[in-house]
């Protein structure tokens, strides 16, 4: 679960700042996407932008897990906010962010293998992950490879496995479909959606249209930095 209670993000502008999330709350349910929509510049990605700890708010938390374990990130320092990013949470841009020189399958043994110890179990563990993630996005017959021997659909798919590696309870993922012809982009929706579910993660979702909206579980409609209204 993520919870993002009463964030309120500003950026420098001229003399003054521009409030890019205004008290906003919302909450990301374990096996279910959440869809955050709205018009450009309402704060949208802003909001991404805090849930992944890349960015800390001005106010407000950002609450993992429930309970007496949750964790406040908005209270962690940088370096704590990057360990923590690593353990728990899985990021999908826009565009796919791929290493140009590696294949599909060392994007993901690359991702697997940061932050942790070395040693051959573990080693073998994640290839086995590793190949299972790239059965599960259905490219275990493209994983040698590179970026430009795929296609953009295909290089999402990469990316969406490469987030799941070390296992994380959220999922963000930012307007995946935007450089996606619209059956393709309904193909990598509806990829998210079952592993959402089947993974269990709490995926919040950035999309400025709802022509997929049949993948989206939850929706919120973000207004000018405000991110409180359920649209049926
Ligand atoms: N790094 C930044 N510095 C200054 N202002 C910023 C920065 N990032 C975003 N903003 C401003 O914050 C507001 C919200 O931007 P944000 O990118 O979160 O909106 P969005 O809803 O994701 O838009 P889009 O759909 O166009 O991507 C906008 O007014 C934007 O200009």
């Amino acid at each position: 679960m993520i919870a993002l209670q009463d964030v309120t993000l500003t950026f420098p502008d001229g003399a003054g700042r521009i409030t890019a999330v205004d008290r906003a709350s919302l909450r990301g349910e374990n096996g279910v996407v959440t869809g955050i929509t709205g018009p450009s510049g309402s704060g949208k990605s802003s909001i991404l932008a805090v849930a992944a700890t890349l960015i800390r708010p001005d106010s407000g938390r950002v609450l993992l897990g429930d309970g007496p374990s949750a964790i406040d990130a908005a209270q962690l320092s940088a370096r704590d906010a990057t360990a923590l990013r690593r353990e728990r949470i899985g990021i999908v841009f826009q565009q796919s962010h791929l290493l140009p020189a590696l294949t599909a399958r060392e994007q993901l043994q690359v991702m697997g293998r940061l932050g942790g110890r070395r040693g051959a179990s573990r080693r073998a563990r994640i290839d086995a992950r590793v190949e299972e993630l790239l059965h599960a996005v259905g490219l275990s017959e493209h994983a040698g490879r590179r970026p430009h021997q795929l296609s953009g659909g295909q290089r999402q798919r990469v990316a969406i496995a490469r987030a799941l590696v070390h296992e994380p309870d959220v999922l963000l993922v930012d307007e995946p479909t935007s450089a996606l012809d619209q059956e393709r982009g309904a193909e990598i929706m509806r990829l998210i959606a079952r592993l959402t579910r089947e993974r269990g993660t709490a995926t919040l979702l950035v999309t400025h249209d709802l022509v997929h909206r049949e993948s989206l579980d939850e929706l919120v409609h973000v207004v000018d930095g405000r991110a409180a209204v359920p649209v049926s």
